[in-house]
């Protein structure tokens, strides 16, 4: 269990992240927020790597500031990623299984044996690691996190220029990990939490704006979406603000539209997409709550 308690980030120019509580279980967590909405400071947070300005984050009780110095580390996966060319991600992960204090040269292999198994780099597993393409290299990372044994994983936009085969590989690869520990997945893409988070947590201007179920998300849009059926012209003269979606269609444009009010005398309500309930909430900057 993840227990976050008031904690917070200020800089001199204010609040990166205003100060929040909450309660992570087991399982896998989406975090959503446009850009500058605190993802990556509340992530470094709760690796123990940056120093809070108010309160704390307790794993099973421990402050996360005290894992860093023990083998034992929370799992923490950044956007950009590096790892040495000449390694093998064999060489790699036996450095990092020894940091983590697996005894014995044969513990050692089985372990790493196991988990590039897990992560699907078994047959890659001696190429250098400058021959592996960038997912490869995501995939690698996620297996020294996974090695340190810890209970809280937490990955950084982790499918960002990845190809959709790797990105669906990445994300059933989280999901196995979630099975057994904590895991915190930052994304723009909805699309990757949609498809394996149940949960998720939305920042913006550094605030929590939601914690919860994500399809709870479609209640902020709830009454304020609205779809018609618009001719070319009228279409011309449209404002654009609000407006969600226009697909042709053999008939004219059928529009979609966020909107406190009926857009259009025609316009009929319309059943949210968690989409929709997400743009709504971050739209309103969560004068709605
Ligand atoms: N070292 C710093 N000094 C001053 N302000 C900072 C610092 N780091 C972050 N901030 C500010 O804190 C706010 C939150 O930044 P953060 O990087 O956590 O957002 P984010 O949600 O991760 O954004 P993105 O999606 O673009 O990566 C931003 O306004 C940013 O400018």
């Amino acid at each position: 269990m993840l227990k976050v308690q008031h904690l917070g980030k200020q800089y001199d120019n204010g609040w990166a992240l205003q100060p929040l509580d909450l309660e992570l279980k087991r399982g896998l967590h989406g975090l959503l927020g446009p850009n500058g909405a605190g993802k990556s400071t509340l992530m470094r947070l709760l690796a123990g790597l940056l120093p809070a300005t108010s309160g704390d984050a307790y794993l099973n009780g421990s402050s996360v500031r005290d894992f860093r110095r023990t083998s034992r580390a929370i799992g923490y996966l950044p956007q950009i990623v590096r790892v040495h060319p000449q390694l093998t991600a064999r060489q790699w992960l036996t450095h990092a299984a020894a940091l983590h204090g697996v005894k014995g040269k044969t513990a050692r292999a089985e372990t790493v044996q196991r988990i590039l198994e897990e992560v699907n780099l078994a047959e890659e597993a001696d190429w250098p690691s400058r021959a592996y393409s960038f997912g490869m290299i995501k995939r690698l990372c996620i297996a020294q996190a996974l090695l340190s044994g810890s209970e809280l994983l937490i990955v950084d936009e982790p499918t960002a220029g990845l190809d959709p085969e790797e990105r669906l590989r990445l994300r059933s690869l989280l999901a196995d990990a979630a099975a057994t520990r904590i895991v915190l997945l930052s994304t723009h893409v909805l699309g990757d939490i949609q498809a394996s988070c149940k949960n998720v947590l939305v920042l913006a201007g550094g605030r929590l704006l939601y914690h919860g179920e994500l399809a709870g998300l479609t209640r902020f849009a709830q009454d304020r979406t609205w779809t018609w059926e618009a001719s070319e012209s009228e279409w011309r003269r449209m404002p654009l603000r609000g407006l969600l979606s226009a697909r042709s269609t053999p008939d004219g444009i059928v529009c979609r539209a966020l909107a406190d009010k009926r857009p259009t005398p025609f316009a009929e309500p319309a059943f949210p997409t968690v989409e929709e309930g997400y743009l709504a909430l971050i739209s309103s900057g969560g004068r709605m709550l």
